[in-house]
């Protein structure tokens, strides 16, 4: 591997970097005043408003009506790592890398910064795109090729489906919650999946989770005296939706030490910080599995969970868009809404709400943007206050409401294409959880570096051990350490990792967050390229 930049690639950074000195202010500034401690997100947040400051700087000689200074100071205050500044240096990279190859040290970008696994070149499973491909252009169900082409139970489940879209026309708006037959289905596949009822008229399909996460911040939050307890590290959707709805983000610190446990005691005394400054706590958002930490929770600290909002009237936010991704024999996924049920708490005793996409899995449709919520244990004028935000929306995409459906009901021992899908499915997961091994054995191997296991989702998110002379490099570059460290590991290999400042972090301690979607044959090139770097980076900084 070639190792050093040229000069032409090295000005290309260096300039996207002097760019951002706009003080775009981070999640940080969402949280409450003695809870703030988190390590800094500026620098990338700063590289991220570059081309917003491009703007501004053009406004202040402009008669345009709109300026920074006059847009709504939630959206400045929003952030949203995963796509940031190392994700935009990358993309002028790879842009760069087509016309002028001699003048990188590698010859591809390796993209491991976002959940994105079809676009690392994971095939969608067949049968969900047979029976949307039937659903979408049904005249083929009137063809005899069609028979020798798709499986007979794609066929059979693309009449079923079209037979509960009123006109069979899937280009049409439906229910605001989504199509009542599609929703049955998904009642049935929750009924199935916890062994407890599921009730059609509880869930809201929605254009894959976020929209829903949006959705229950916007129904939750009137001011910055509203507040979600939010886990830290975080994936910067709660973040980022709680700036943009103007509420208060308290902070809860997952133990790294423990494998990323989530305590109740660190709960308790969040919650009566947070109380202690006239915050009302609305709700409690738990990722599980989690990102980016990809820890799997086990069943009794859901149980103290549960117990712990009930006690305390929160709403529990569950997200468990990663329920198909758990890697390890000793954890298992159990949604918070079984927890709840088994523990006898009903719909009067807790609020719930568990949010699924197709987005992730073994699926990986993101792309197609499906998802769904499940809103359990709310009186039914605020049920019907959450409709009305659904139907200013009109509905989610008919494509996405038909995939959430599959997802929760795929193929049945016996179905003609019961055995290839399980084929697809186990080889997607049991590569996964290659890959997680590999990476994470990796990682652990580099000097200064822990990282803990990927027991479930998609991500590794190794701790860096940073010398004092990096740290001091960084801060002459008025950079966050581990975004310093990340964007010189995209300098010189090409792997796009996102900083843990982008999460939050214990103060003084520096992550990056690398996804396990690279395919297999990818993954020695990422380990040499990451082992290679590691080494001459520290070669550099080492105290
Ligand atoms: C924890 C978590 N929740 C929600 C989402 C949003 O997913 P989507 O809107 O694609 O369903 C993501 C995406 O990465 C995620 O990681």
């Amino acid at each position: 591997m070639r190792r050093f930049l040229t000069s032409q690639a090295k000005g290309l950074v260096d300039h996207t970097t002097r760019r951002q000195h706009h003080k775009s202010p981070s999640f940080l500034s969402l949280l409450t005043p003695q809870s703030r401690p988190l390590a800094p997100l500026s620098s990338l947040s700063r590289l991220l408003s570059s081309t917003s400051e491009m703007a501004a700087s053009s406004d202040s000689t402009s008669s345009l009506p709109v300026t920074l200074d006059s847009i709504n100071p939630k959206v400045l205050k929003c952030e949203y790592a995963v796509r940031g500044e190392i994700v935009n240096i990358a993309q002028k990279l790879q842009e760069d890398l087509k016309s002028n190859k001699d003048a990188y040290p590698f010859d591809e970008i390796i993209y491991c910064n976002i959940g994105n696994p079809q676009s690392l070149g994971q095939l969608p499973i067949r049968f969900f795109r047979e029976v949307l491909a039937l659903c979408d252009h049904s005249s083929l169900l009137d063809e005899s090729e069609t028979h020798g082409l798709f499986s007979t139970d794609s066929i059979d489940r693309a009449w079923k489906i079209l037979d509960q879209i009123p006109g069979r026309a899937t280009g049409a708006y439906s229910h605001s919650q989504g199509i009542k037959g599609l929703r049955d289905t998904i009642a049935a596949g929750i009924e199935a999946r916890d062994g407890f009822p599921a009730d059609p008229n509880d869930i809201f399909l929605t254009d894959g989770a976020s929209p829903a996460v949006h959705m229950m911040m916007q129904l939750l939050l009137s001011s910055e005296k509203d507040g979600i307890l939010c886990p830290i590290p975080q994936y910067p959707l709660y973040s980022a939706s709680i700036a943009l709805h103007g509420g208060s983000l308290v902070p809860y610190y997952l133990d790294e030490a423990t494998g990323w446990g989530l305590e109740i005691s660190e709960l308790k005394k969040q919650l009566e910080e947070a109380r202690s400054k006239g915050i009302t706590v609305r709700a409690l958002v738990v990722i599980n599995p989690g990102n980016p930490t990809g820890q799997v929770l086990a069943e009794e600290n859901q149980c103290d969970i549960v117990n712990f909002c009930k006690q305390e009237g929160l709403v529990l936010l569950a997200d468990e868009v990663y329920q198909e991704n758990v890697y390890v024999p000793d954890k298992k996924f159990h949604s918070f809404k079984k927890i709840a049920r088994s523990l006898g708490h009903g719909e009067k005793d807790i609020s719930l709400v568990s949010f699924q996409s197709v987005s992730k899995g073994y699926y990986g449709e993101c792309g197609k943007r499906g998802g769904y919520m499940e809103v359990t244990g709310f009186t039914s004028d605020v049920r019907e206050q959450i409709y009305k935000m659904a139907s200013v929306n009109l509905c989610s995409n008919i494509s996405g409401q038909i995939l959430a459906s599959l997802v929760m009901s795929p193929p049945k021992p016996g179905d003609d294409s019961y055995d290839s899908y399980m084929v697809e499915r186990d080889g997607i997961l049991s590569s996964m959880a290659k890959r997680a091994k590999t990476l994470e054995e990796a990682l652990n191997n580099l000097e200064g570096v822990t990282c803990n296991r990927a027991e479930g989702a998609m991500y590794l998110f190794p701790r860096m051990n940073l010398p004092q002379k990096a740290i001091e490099a960084a801060e002459a570059e008025k950079t966050a350490p581990d975004a310093f460290y990340c964007k010189r590991l995209l300098n010189a290999t090409g792997v796009v990792v996102v900083p843990g400042s982008g999460f939050g972090q214990v103060p003084g301690t520096w992550h990056f967050r690398c996804t396990i979607l690279s395919q297999e044959d990818k993954i020695p090139a990422i380990v040499n390229r990451l082992t290679e770097f590691h080494k001459s980076f520290m070669d550099e900084f080492r105290d």
